[in-house]
């Protein structure tokens, strides 16, 4: 029995604000019913169908928040009303239009084909229809008649088309997929493993497709009674990275004055402008003489120096000279030009002339300006030297000097508690650990990725102001203390373990309870149970605005942990620094392996990635078995491969993307 999830959109600004009932929408729900009644009545099929009706504003953010909701929550059909038309608030062809992976333009055309029959006004009406993920989505007019017309001449063809939208792919989907085995004989199949977590002989096949359930917090209940199905639809990494960026919007982390000394790897939060020219005076550019380019070759007298820092030259003097003579002042690299002269000769183009200590022989004619810096040359007066948003690196941290800035503004750093869950777990530190029971490593680690991120990539989280809580026990209540202490003190929420399918796996049903979970699975190897939600501090005066904490549930799995942390927290807290590209860099690279793929997921693969000369392209080299808990496999990593879910083999010599998670060389 498979169940039909329909969403029923009604785009009205009236309506929103409840000046007006909607006829469309109730419309579209009972023809929707009546048609699966009469359809199921023939093909015997039994079809659950579940509709959720919304009203929103002609707003676009409004239509694309609750239509990318529906989609990760795997709706099979969206059906919009209102919008479509030439008005300037008519805007759910621009929401949907840039939703849409598949465009259907055939039910666009059969939709505007019944409507032209009826009214050429209908060539008013601006339908988009389209496919996301496995979702259709198609826009209707907003009047009831129109609804009418539109959805019975497309309403025969939609069954199908939710049916070929969720075909199964060709290729066997069976879950027993084999990669190398955590066992040192990697090349043996292995039979069945434990879903995608680390490797284990108690394996059992899995299914991937989930029911939608109502959300509601869920436990996941006793060891008996536990669900056998995840409630969580799984999304792509795109589609949850869209959500963390979106959700970013919420937090004002703002800004602050820092010394310019300790600004290095911050965004400035303002434009930097010159006020003085740089140089101020036309400066030497080498050590010799300044001359009048008008003199030529020949013997100079020297009427003093003008060094850099000081100068003997008196201006008085060369007035009081013949003027036939030729006259010449020592200059030093950096020193400032007399103004009487125009040009420089280098000390390696002039003699000494014997017993005359006050003369000197030029040996090579110069043209005006030669060597001599003009005024502002480098930095022109009131010019833009620093871009609002621009990274402080150490040259940014010179020019700030040169400029004579002492501080300067630039963007806050997200604040960070880390909380590592776990009834198993026991500090590092500790020396005799009771059986059964392991170190906690992902709280130093991942405080250690954010040292090395902010020192390799960007100061992107507060170093000053990032919270370890430590290990938390599997029991709600201390849990919640602890969420909501570090809600309270933190922009950012990053907790590791108890996410996936266990019954001390607490986390989601907390955060349900205590926030809103965003989602709860992704589809990706390692990271699948990662888990994103955000809560919301009331605010204790009315001032300010309630505070919103990102919280990040990572697998336990330390791999998974790190791999999910660089994919998705990473493009957080680099967007609440103020960077505009939040992502890591990303780079081609060679294999030095032949690499199984993982057909039902995405596979971030950990290497070892480095320059070839020879082969002018960067060269990745595995770090061996990729089981989401060896925390070897990402010693020396300082690259994730992006291999792509497929049955077969990644070929040594291909060229793969990957994302640079570390130095390039150590
Ligand atoms: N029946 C199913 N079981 C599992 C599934 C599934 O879909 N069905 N998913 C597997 C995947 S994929 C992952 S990833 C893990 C993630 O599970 P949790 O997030 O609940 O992680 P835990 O169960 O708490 O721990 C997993 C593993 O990692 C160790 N761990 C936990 N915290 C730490 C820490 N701070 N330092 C070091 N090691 C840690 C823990 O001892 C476990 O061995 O779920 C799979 N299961
Ligand atoms: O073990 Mo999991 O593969 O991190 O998702
Ligand atoms: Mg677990």
């Amino acid at each position: 029995m498979s169940s039909y999830q329909i969403g029923v959109l009604t785009v009205s600004d009236t309506c929103a604000r409840g000046e007006a009932t909607d006829q469309s929408g109730p419309e579209i729900i009972s023809m929707i019913k009546s048609h699966y009644k009469a359809l199921m009545g023939k093909s015997g099929e039994n079809i659950t169908i579940n509709t959720t009706y919304k009203v929103v504003p002609d707003e676009v953010e409004h239509i694309q928040s609750l239509v990318v909701q529906w989609v990760h929550q795997g709706y099979k059909l969206i059906l919009t009303t209102g919008g479509t038309g030439f008005t300037p608030r008519d805007v759910t062809p621009e929401a949907i239009k840039p939703l849409i992976e598949k465009r259907c333009k055939g039910i666009e055309i059969a939709m505007l084909k019944t409507s032209l029959d009826v009214t050429p006004h209908a060539m008013l009406s601006r339908p988009v229809a389209g496919i996301k993920s496995n979702t259709l989505i198609v826009t209707l007019p907003g009047s009831v008649k129109a609804v009418r017309e539109n959805l019975a001449a497309i309403l025969p063809a939609v069954p199908h088309a939710i049916g070929l939208i969720n075909s199964a792919p060709k290729a066997s989907t069976t879950s027993e997929h084999r990669s190398k085995d955590y066992s040192s004989n990697s090349n043996s199949t292995v039979t069945s493993i434990s879903s995608d977590g680390c490797r284990g002989h108690h394996g059992h096949s899995h299914s991937h497709n989930h029911s939608h359930q109502e959300e509601k917090p869920h436990s996941c209940g006793d060891g008996v009674h536990r669900k056998r199905v995840s409630p969580y639809p799984m999304i792509n990494v795109d589609d949850a990275i869209d959500i963390i960026l979106k959700q970013c919007d919420l937090l004002d982390i703002g800004t602050e004055m820092k010394p310019i000394t300790e600004a290095l790897g911050r965004l400035l939060a303002e434009d930097i402008h010159s006020v003085e020219p740089f140089p101020p005076f036309r400066a030497s550019i080498k050590d010799g003489y300044a001359v009048r380019s008008k003199d030529g070759v020949g013997k100079y007298k020297i009427l003093g120096d003008s060094l850099a820092g000081s100068s003997s030259y008196d201006p008085q003097l060369l007035a009081a000279q013949d003027p036939k003579e030729k006259y010449c002042v020592v200059i030093t690299t950096g020193a400032k030009i007399p103004d009487e002269f125009d040009a420089v000769v280098m000390v390696e183009n002039t003699e000494l002339i014997a017993d005359e200590k006050d003369h000197v022989s030029i040996l090579s004619s110069v043209a005006v300006g030669e060597d001599i810096r003009p005024v502002g040359s480098d930095i022109p007066a009131q010019s833009l030297v620093l871009k609002k948003g621009a990274k402080i690196g150490c040259a940014e941290v010179g020019l700030l000097a040169t400029l004579g800035l002492v501080q300067v503004s630039v963007h806050k750093l997200p604040s960070v508690s880390i909380i590592s869950t776990g009834d198993e777990l026991v500090d590092y530190q500790t020396k005799q650990i009771p059986s059964g029971m392991i170190r906690d490593s992902n709280s130093p680690t991942l405080a250690s990725i954010i040292q090395e991120l902010n020192s390799h990539f960007g100061e992107c989280a507060s170093r000053e102001n990032i919270h370890l809580h430590g290990i938390v026990k599997d029991k709600v209540e201390d849990l919640e203390r602890v969420f909501k202490d570090a809600a309270a003190r933190s922009d950012i929420i990053i907790t590791s373990g108890g996410v996936s399918m266990g019954q001390l796996d607490l986390v989601k049903p907390l955060l349900e309870k205590m926030g809103k979970l965003q989602f709860g699975r992704v589809n990706m190897k390692p990271g699948k149970p990662l888990t994103f939600s955000t809560i919301t501090t009331a605010s204790d005066s009315t001032a300010n605005k309630n505070k919103t904490t990102l919280v990040f549930s990572l697998p336990g799995n330390p791999v998974s942990t790190v791999v999910t942390f660089y994919l998705f927290v990473v493009p957080a807290l680099r967007k609440l620094s103020g960077f505009s590209n939040y992502n890591l860099p990303m780079v081609e690279v060679k294999l030095n392996d032949r690499l199984r793929l993982d057909p039902e997921r995405p596979e971030y693969h950990r290497v070892t990635i480095e320059w070839d000369f020879n082969q002018h392209c960067f060269i990745s080299t595995s770090t061996g078995s990729q089981a989401s808990c060896r925390l070897l496999s990402l010693k020396n990593a300082n690259a994730l491969l992006l291999l792509p879910k497929s049955e077969g083999y990644q070929e040594k010599g291909s060229m793969v993307k990957a994302i640079v998670i570390g130095p390039l060389h150590n």
